[in-house]
């Protein structure tokens, strides 16, 4: 329903759960999810292994539908719009928001084409190329590759190729960016490139991250939730969040000990 999602885009807070309760078949991996996402902000997840972070991202772009055994119950609002209720297509809510991997994906198409992509399949009417250069240069890999537009995707760099996955997210003209561990197969100097690019882009855009990385969240987001597991009695471990602020508070004054044990790397 592109026009009931592209209308809804009007409120400051661009994600709203209410106790989402998340599972795989009877598991039930992320309970009592409440939080907000605030518009053209970088808001980071945080927290150790299996503890729910990429379940939580995946919910807000639908992408967990393509699990059989997935299933949800609480609220999850984008804007105003309940993001599943029946009228709601997977397939437009994905396009609005668009999502970046750990691993860099490109296509095995050209440069051009990767970028090039999206827009086409959407029937998009207008200058391809300016497109293509626009969303290039966001993504600020257009000064690496304008001269070579017609080489493959695949044949860049680690670096480069996240960045070509970034331009590819934008050039569909997104109202968010989920992004999964995005630098993790990176070396720091691209990872620090992607820093830099992210603080560019929530000028435009909501962007979520996942981050295994404590510095990575300390330096780029505005806002971090620390998630954590616990066995319950039946012996599922399942994740919640501690606690969620400004990143600042998050690192420098945690309200709970569990967070900043977290932080400061005693545990996790
Ligand atoms: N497709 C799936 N089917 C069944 N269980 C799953 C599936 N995906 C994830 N899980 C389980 O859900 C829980 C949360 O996993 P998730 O990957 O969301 O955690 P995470 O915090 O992102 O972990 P990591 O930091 O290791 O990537 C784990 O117990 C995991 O085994």
């Amino acid at each position: 329903m592109a026009s009931e999602l592209q209308s809804a885009r009007k409120t400051e807070t661009v994600f709203r759960t209410e106790n989402l309760n998340i599972y795989y078949g009877d598991f039930l991996a992320v309970r009592d999810i409440s939080i907000e996402i605030p518009k053209n902000k970088i808001t980071a997840f945080i927290g150790p292994s299996g503890c729910g972070k990429s379940t939580v991202l995946r919910c807000f772009n639908r992408l967990n539908d393509l699990i059989k055994s997935f299933h949800l119950d609480g609220k999850l609002f984008y804007h105003d719009q309940d993001l599943y209720a029946p009228e709601i297509d997977p397939v437009e809510v994905r396009r609005q928001i668009g999502m970046v991997f750990q691993k860099p994906n490109p296509f095995p198409k050209s440069i051009y084409d990767n970028v090039a992509f999206g827009p086409r399949l959407l029937g998009y009417k207008g200058d391809m190329d300016e497109l293509v250069e626009r969303s290039l240069k966001q993504a600020a890999l257009w000064d690496d590759i304008k001269d070579k537009l017609k080489a493959m995707g695949t044949d860049l760099s680690g670096g480069q190729q996240q960045r070509l996955c970034i331009a590819r997210a934008i050039a569909v003209q997104p109202d968010v960016i989920l992004m999964d561990e995005p630098c993790s197969a990176l070396d720091p100097i691209s990872t620090l490139k992607v820093e830099d690019l992210l603080q560019e882009l929530k000028e435009k855009y909501t962007i979520l991250i996942v981050t295994h990385n404590m510095q990575q969240a300390s330096r780029a987001s505005d806002r971090t939730a620390f998630f954590n597991v616990e066995a319950n009695a039946k012996g599922q471990r399942t994740g919640y969040i501690v606690e969620y602020d400004r990143t600042e508070v998050i690192f420098q004054s945690p309200k709970e000990q569990a967070t900043q044990a977290y932080v400061s790397g005693r545990f996790g």
